[in-house]
Parts: structure tokens; sequence; C-alpha cells
């Protein structure tokens, strides 16, 4: 074995590197392969490279390195990353072979670019593209997590995967007030990028499109500039676009028993091959912006029935109060509204049910008709079932005062593989 792979910078991350080794299938690379040798680039001695073993570096609390393979996924229990690069994709191939292949390659190409490694295959050949698209280069892994998810669709008769489709995984029920827009809807396979950094994040949406080409297209894509939630009670809670605090009662995603009751699909599922996964529901949730910065902030709290400035239940203090849903005002009427946001969501009110939020605020720009913001949440959840998802927003989208003010475009159902072993893939995975 070489010296140690890592290059570290000093400011404390790793620098990305470059790792050589063919994978890919529509660029013509060849065969899926095993990574092999790296070329680490040590951006901070002139680029000086060394050819190394490849062997994964543990992660550790200043690597910048979640782990790719483990039980589960990374990007659901792993603390919220600062931004997201989440597109879905359909398959435009009819040759399950080519999309075994392609599945193979993008599991290899993620675990090395959540290792701060570029996408392997990349061996300087003037006379071809590169690999790996480059703008990665020197930047830290960024606590990236690629996260794969499988809709309905994948399932269908194209690719024998009928006898393997998940037993809640099914087109969702129409819910109330929704008219979402098919075209930028679902799709066969999802993907979602998280990482601190937002070039990493989208570097590894954009390389994984690249190894993908003439078997998938791309369906819709959205980028997340700010997580509007916590997942671990170490993360301060950040405030969504409508400037109140987010994720205050989320699960905490280290609850290994909480995550079993809630998030994680267990022994109810027949499909043993997706037990350890999640379901995962996508709602692109557009905020008028411009009508809720009209609203007087008596009203705003209302809505959430929690204080703006400290995200206190409106029947306590601090943030983390505990909301008393059955306290009343002097005039006699409930302190946190009936249609006030979290009495409808919380699980007092609603037979202990929760689910796993991890959503980003997104904005498209200006409405080129309107001039108004466009811009919100990028919705994102993981649960044990979509009827988690299914029982909140028929409540939420019948009652919520929230209504007022936000209205869902778009959205998606996909099923959220366990993790990998070591040596398995995506492709081995999805097909047994
Ligand atoms: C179907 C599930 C949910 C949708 C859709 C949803 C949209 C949505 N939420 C906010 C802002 C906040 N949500 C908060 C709490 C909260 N929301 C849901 C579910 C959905 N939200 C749940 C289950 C909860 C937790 C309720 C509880 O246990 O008390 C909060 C309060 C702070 C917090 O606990 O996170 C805010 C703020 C927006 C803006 C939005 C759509 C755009
Ligand atoms: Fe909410």
């Amino acid at each position: 074995m070489a010296a140690d792979p890592e290059q570290t910078n000093p400011s404390g991350g790793l620098n990305r590197r470059r790792v050589l080794s063919g994978i890919g299938v529509g660029l013509g690379v060849g065969a899926a392969a095993a990574a092999g040798s790296v070329l680490t680039h040590d951006h901070d001695t002139g680029g000086r490279a060394t050819a190394t073993g490849g062997t994964a570096p543990a992660a550790d609390g200043g690597s910048q390195i979640v782990a790719f393979r483990g039980p589960h996924q990374g990007g659901i229990a792993t603390p919220a990353q600062d931004r997201l690069c989440f597109a879905a994709f359909d398959v435009t191939t009819t040759d399950r072979g080519q999309l075994q292949q392609m599945l193979t390659s993008w599991a290899l190409a993620a675990e090395a670019m959540t290792k701060g490694l570029t996408v392997p295959g990349d061996a300087g050949d003037l006379e071809s593209p590169p690999i790996d698209t480059g703008e990665a280069e020197g930047l830290k892994p960024g606590n990236l997590t690629i996260t794969i998810g499988y809709g309905a669709s994948l399932f269908d008769s194209r690719f024998g995967l009928a006898g393997r489709r998940p037993s809640q995984l099914k087109a969702l029920p129409q819910l109330p007030k929704e008219d979402l827009d098919p075209g930028s809807s679902d799709g066969d396979i999802c993907v979602q990028a998280c990482a601190d950094d937002p070039q990493v994040a989208f570097h590894a949406i954009r390389n994984l499109r690249r190894l993908g080409t003439g078997v998938v297209a791309p369906r819709w894509m959205e980028l997340g500039f700010g997580r509007t939630s916590s997942t671990s009670p170490a993360q301060a809670t950040p405030r969504n676009l409508m400037g109140f605090k987010d994720g205050t009662r989320n699960i905490d995603a280290g609850d290994a028993a909480v995550m079993g009751d809630h998030v994680w699909i267990g022994a109810e599922e027949p499909q043993h091959w997706v037990r350890g996964g999640s379901y995962l529901v996508s709602r692109k949730i557009r905020m008028l912006l411009e009508q809720w910065d009209r609203d007087n902030l008596n009203d705003q709290q209302n809505v959430f029935g929690r204080a703006k400035a400290s995200g206190a239940p409106l029947t306590g203090k601090k943030e983390f109060d505990t909301p008393d849903f059955s306290a009343k005002d002097a005039s006699g009427d409930y302190a946190i509204p009936m249609d006030a946001h979290v009495r409808l969501a919380a699980p007092e009110n609603n037979r202990g049910l929760r689910i796993l939020r991890r959503g980003y605020s997104f904005t498209d720009g200006i409405d080129p008709v309107t001039g108004q913001l466009v811009g919100g949440l990028l919705f994102l959840a993981y649960m044990k079932n979509p009827d988690q998802f299914v029982t909140l927003q028929r409540i939420l989208g019948a009652h919520d005062a929230l209504n007022e003010y936000i209205k869902h475009l778009s959205g998606g159902l996909f099923v959220t593989p366990p993790g990998l072993a070591p040596g398995a893939d995506w492709g081995a995975q999805l097909f047994g």
C-alpha cells in the first residue's frame, strides 16, 4: 500500500483526488469496474499526484466524509447538510442490462465522489472528454451524500421488475386542493445529493447524469439553497423563507428506536430487498411570499402556532417547550388556533404519526408575467410507509391556515433502498 492517500488542507478537510478505473455506460468507457488505483492530487503542493491503492478513508469528524456503505443510505439519518441538488430521471433505454450496468457505475461513482474523489475512469486522455467534469476539483468532500430512489413507474413491464415492486410504492391518491404538474413530478429514478457546498452537490448530479447518457434522461431537477430542517439536536434550527424556525419538533435521526418506528422500512414489507430503506415523498411547494410579507405578525404566528422570533409554541416561552394544545387565551379561544399548522401536524393530534422532514428552500427566480418571487420549500420527507404523508396531507390540505400562502406545484414518491454492503452496487441490489 502506498503512502496515506489523505491530502489534508490547512483548514482540516480533504481535497478532491483523481481516481483511475474504468466505469461508465453511455460514455463508452468500458464495463463497470471496482475502484482501481487512485491518483491523489495535492493542491497545496502544486499539483503533485501520487498513486495509491484506492481504499476508503475512514470517516471522522474533520474529514467531511459521510460513509457511503452501511445498513442505510447516507442522506437520510445524516445530519441535514446545508445544500441540495435533487434530480429525477426517466429511463430511456429498453435494455435491462444497460440499466443495471449504469446503476453499477453510478454506485461506484457516487462512492468515489462522497470520498472527495473524482469519477473513476479519467486517464487524462487528450483525445477524449474528461470523465469527471472537474468543477469539484480542489473542493472538500463537504459531507456529500448521494441517495438513490426508485419511482413506481420503474416497476412496470419494461425491465422485468414488476415482481420486485415494494408493496407501498404506488401512485398517491388525489389530495385536497392539489393540482400537481405531471411533467415535473415523479420519475423512474431520483437522486438526492446533499452537501455543505452547493458546487459539490451539483457536481454529483451532473456527473451521474453524464454517466447515464443514453440510458436515462433528466425529468426534473431542483437546487436547494438552504436546509429547512434540523435532523439532529446538535444542529441549530434553520429558518424557512417565511422567516420561521423550521424543524424544531422534527425526528432526531440519531434516535435509532424512533427511526425504526417511523422511518426505516421493516419486516412489515414483503420485499426483503428494501428493508432498511425508506419511502421518500417530495413536494415542491411555492410560497406566495409577497402575500405573506403583507400579513401582520400576529396572523403569521397564528398560522404556524409558534412565535416568529423565538420559535416557541404560542403556549410557551422557549423554542423547545412542548406545545399545550388544550391551553386557552383570555377570550376562551385556543392559544394555538384550531387551524394552526403545528396543531394539525403534531403527533399528539395524529395518533403518534411522525415523519422525518429533510427539506430545502428553493428559488426559481422571478415570474416573468407577474414579477413575483418564485420560491418556497422543496419538502422532502422520509417515512416507513407513504400513508404517513397521505394522512397528514389530507388534514393539512383541507384545514391548514398555511394554505392561503402556499401552493403545491409538483411532487413524487420514491422508495430509497437500504445502504450497500461492501462489494455491493445499486444495479445488483435492484435486479437481485
Ligand atoms: C404533510 C406534511 C407537511 C407538509 C407538506 C408541511 C409543509 C410545510 N411546513 C412548513 C413549516 C413548518 N412546519 C412545522 C412543523 C411541522 N410540519 C409538519 C408536516 C408538514 N409540513 C410536521 C409533521 C410538523 C411538526 C409538528 C409538530 O410536531 O409540532 C413548523 C414548526 C416547527 C417544527 O416543528 O418544525 C414549521 C415552521 C412550511 C412552510 C410548509 C410548506 C411550505
Ligand atoms: Fe410543516
